[in-house]
């Protein structure tokens, strides 16, 4: 059922994709498909077109080629890598989630424990801790029951155990509203372990897999550290191409 591009059962699709800008290419034949209910993780250093690829899937960009297909009435849900609030302005979580649409208290509160960013309702944006301010950001975002969410580098900024408890968020939230989950990481090897599949792009689609659960190993807690509950696991790499474009990479 994955990798179907544009098949019966994906919500969302990228089929031979190319971006430039007006210089080089950022993307060149890009191909993916994220089914209902799916969790995937795409990888990729800085400027290897995670990004213009998000941008892409959303409809803010035009591709040069190539076609995106979205399910009819398809209902998105993004949460941007930063989001930079004026610290002098005061605002509310609770008027944050007005923003642009007012919406009313009770789906604010339920969005907000969903989130788990319950309680938060009454304080201020400037006041909130980094893994605090994402998750209000994800409340937001799935303020609109959204069929898949998307996912900006939304753990930067946060520690291991940080990363961990917000993508267990995320399975929290994908079970509760059964959206699809497209999260982009320029984190190349420590990925969210309940990903359904890991997308290394690098320009083009590099490889594809699994992540390796490693949390059963002794040598788990060494490598992410206490408090992660397993939701951290490894992407191993499976390509020793040789690259015929500008784009640099560890392979390893
Ligand atoms: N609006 C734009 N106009 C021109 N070039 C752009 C634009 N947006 C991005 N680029 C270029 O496209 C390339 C890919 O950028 P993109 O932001 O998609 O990568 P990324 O993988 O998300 O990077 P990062 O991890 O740093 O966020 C970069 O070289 C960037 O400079």
């Amino acid at each position: 059922m994955p990798g179907l591009s544009g098949g019966i059962m994906s919500i969302l699709s990228a089929e031979n994709v190319s971006v430039g800008y007006g210089g080089p290419m950022v993307l060149e034949n890009v191909s993916l498909s994220i089914a209902p209910g799916e969790i995937v993780t795409i990888v990729g250093p800085n400027g290897s077109g995670k990004s213009t690829l998000l941008r892409v899937l959303i409809g803010a960009i035009k591709p040069q080629t190539g076609k995106v297909h979205r399910k009819r009435g398809l209902k998105i849900g993004y949460v941007p890598q930063t989001l930079h609030i004026d610290p002098t302005l005061p605002l509310t979580v609770r008027r944050f989630l007005d923003l642009p649409k007012r919406v009313a208290d009770t789906d604010a509160a339920a969005a907000l424990e969903t989130a788990g960013a319950a309680g938060l309702a009454g304080k201020q944006m400037s006041e909130l801790s980094g893994g605090q301010f994402q998750r209000v950001l994800l409340a937001r975002a799935i303020l609109s029951k959204p069929d898949v969410l998307l996912l900006d580098e939304a753990t930067q900024g946060l520690d291991q155990p940080g990363s961990a408890s917000f993508y267990r968020q995320i399975e929290t939230v994908r079970s509760e509203l059964g959206c699809a989950v497209l999260m982009v990481s320029h984190e190349l090897h420590v990925v969210m372990s309940a990903s359904d599949r890991v997308i290394c792009l690098n320009g083009h689609v590099c490889c594809e897999g699994t992540p390796d659960v490693v949390s059963a190993a002794p040598a788990y807690r060494e490598l992410f550290g206490t408090g992660t509950g397993g939701a951290l696991a490894l992407y191993r790499h499976e390509h020793d191409h040789h690259h015929h474009h500008g784009h640099d990479h560890d392979h390893a």
